[in-house]
């Protein structure tokens, strides 16, 4: 742990998002800070609660029951065993199960928030998660069972049980018990001390883990649609003009200038009309910026709402070991979680669209300005029986419909619940899942999208209608890289296979997009 000089540090310094991106898809390793306040924060809040416990014997949560049950006295030769009941009755979680990159990824968002110092808990356990991730052995958790407001209790209780060595993980590429991967790993289970398991489970680290990955797949996807839409227009000899500078001068969204401006780029335009001969385009191409414009100005104020809940104390109660407080609040809400995946999904879902009718304009020859039919490049009589790209396009249609049907806010879905203890919640991991989903069908749009025009743009130079010279080298280059995977689609044969290959580069990020 201490001896990974170059491991990033916890409990000193913010945490961003792309740290959380960058640890979760990575073995990179995790170690504590050595801060001088930091330590102390530990060593203080630990020494606070037992002090507590011995002087007073009553604490939220440590002597008591949990939530609606906090009138319940436990008696004192009981109260060690309420951790564990805590971590066994949530042990509920149902549907799929996040994978092993999620996992990481909600590990060590955890650990953000523990090691902010507030939680009351013990270096055996900080040491526990960080050698949990140091070794790669990751909690089996269910996606299904939190109301994102008690925090996620039930989600994270694969991680307090995990410490105690009773529930499933990763680990060497199987699914075995925890204890079992511990012995393996030369590491020992802890006993949760008063305070702990309430200190794991009672925050936001799912689905603040998970609008980090989102956040890195929306950003990324802001940018490609950027390009498929330059893409699109080169394949459509569409109008350049609409993306002129001084027409975005004189509407000052940050965003949307900045996508407008990549476009300008993109298409080598670096005049401007005096007066237009051309035509106006389809919304779908023209209003581009402002359709991609509504992600990118939102980034920022996502940024801020993820990376603040990230690294906060999200539990209850607040341990202030140096200031000897016990506060008693609802830091476990997720509400700015909720609403940044509520919005994240919207408008991602927008570019699903916009994409969607891109690719409806490239098919269509009523539309396509001089494109064969479903941008097929069969030639001659074998016009007869190609049908170039009809079912992706058909396929658009379905994953789009998919992705904007999931655009229904999760956080207006409040269920009063655990006897209207928890009377409003947040609902954030739902929104954060939809988000995600929203993301993949939006992922495979574009993929098929970009395709599309790539296709478009080599019929367009095949029929002497584009000079390939014309092209700028940021362009050039991607189309040559797309080549190496991707033949034109002339005789029919099964795209699956190839799509999901461009779904994986869109995943992995492969083309550098205007650094
Ligand atoms: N989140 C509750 C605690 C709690 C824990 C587990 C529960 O099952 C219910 C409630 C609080 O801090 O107030």
């Amino acid at each position: 742990m201490g001896s990974n000089l170059n491991a990033i540090s916890f409990g000193a310094g913010k945490i961003n998002i792309d740290d959380i991106v960058r640890i979760a898809k990575s073995d990179e390793k995790v170690a504590l800070s050595k801060d001088a306040l930091f330590t102390k924060r530990i060593d203080e809040g630990v020494r606070f609660l037992d002090q507590l416990l011995k002087e007073e014997g009553h604490i939220y949560g440590v002597t008591t029951g949990y939530g609606d049950s906090c009138t319940v006295e436990v008696p004192l030769d009981l109260v060690h065993e309420l951790p564990i009941h805590l971590t066994r009755f949530h042990g509920c979680g149902l549907g799929n199960f996040f994978s092993p990159e999620q996992g990481r990824a909600i590990l060590v968002t955890r650990l953000v928030s523990l090691s902010q110092g507030y939680s009351g808990v013990s270096w055996d356990l900080l040491n526990l998660l960080v050698a949990m991730l140091n070794n790669n052995i990751i909690p089996v958790i269910p996606e299904e069972g939190s109301v994102g407001a008690s925090g996620d209790l039930t989600p994270l209780s694969y991680i307090a049980g995990a410490l105690i060595g009773e529930r499933d993980v990763y680990y060497d590429n199987r699914i075995m018990l925890s204890a079992e991967a511990f012995a393996l790993a030369g590491l020992v289970p802890i006993t949760l001390r008063p305070k702990e398991g309430l200190a794991i489970m009672n925050g936001t680290a799912v689905m603040t883990a998970l609008a980090c990955t989102a956040y890195s797949r929306a950003e990324y996807l802001a940018k490609l649609m950027t390009r498929i839409t330059a893409l699109a227009s080169l394949a459509l000899k569409g109008n350049s003009n609409h993306f002129d500078d001084i027409l975005f001068s004189v509407k000052p969204h940050p965003g949307q200038n900045q996508i407008a401006a990549w476009i300008q780029h993109d298409l080598n335009h670096h005049t401007h009309p005096r007066n237009s001969q051309r035509l106006q385009d389809r919304y779908s191409i023209r209003c581009a910026p402002h359709i991609i414009g509504v992600l990118q100005d939102s980034l920022p104020w996502l940024r801020s709402f993820i990376e603040n809940e990230l690294n906060s104390a999200n539990d209850n109660p607040i341990i202030d070991g140096i200031g000897e407080h016990v506060l008693h609040g609802g830091h476990f809400y997720g509400g700015h979680i909720a609403m940044a995946m509520d919005s994240m999904k919207t408008c991602v879902a927008n570019l699903a669209d916009l994409a969607d009718r891109q690719m409806a304009t490239m098919v269509d020859v009523k539309m396509n300005h001089g494109l064969p039919s479903n941008l097929s490049a069969a030639k001659g009589d074998r016009r007869f029986i190609n049908h170039g790209f009809k079912a992706i396009q058909i396929g658009c249609s379905a994953w789009t419909a998919e992705a904007l049907k999931l655009t229904m806010p999760a956080s207006v879905f409040s269920r009063s619940t655990e006897c209207h203890n928890q009377d409003k919640v947040s609902m954030g991991t739902i929104a954060a899942r939809d988000c995600l989903r929203v993301l993949q069908l939006t992922e495979q749009v574009a993929a098929a999208t970009l395709l599309a025009a790539v296709q478009g743009i080599w019929l367009r130079i095949a029929q002497g209608e584009l000079d390939k010279s014309s092209l700028t080298p940021e362009i050039h280059c991607m189309l040559d890289d797309i080549g190496s995977f991707f033949e034109m689609i002339d005789e029919d044969r099964p795209t699956d296979k190839l799509l999901r290959e461009t779904i994986a580069y869109i995943q992995q990020q492969r083309w550098t997009l205007y650094a």
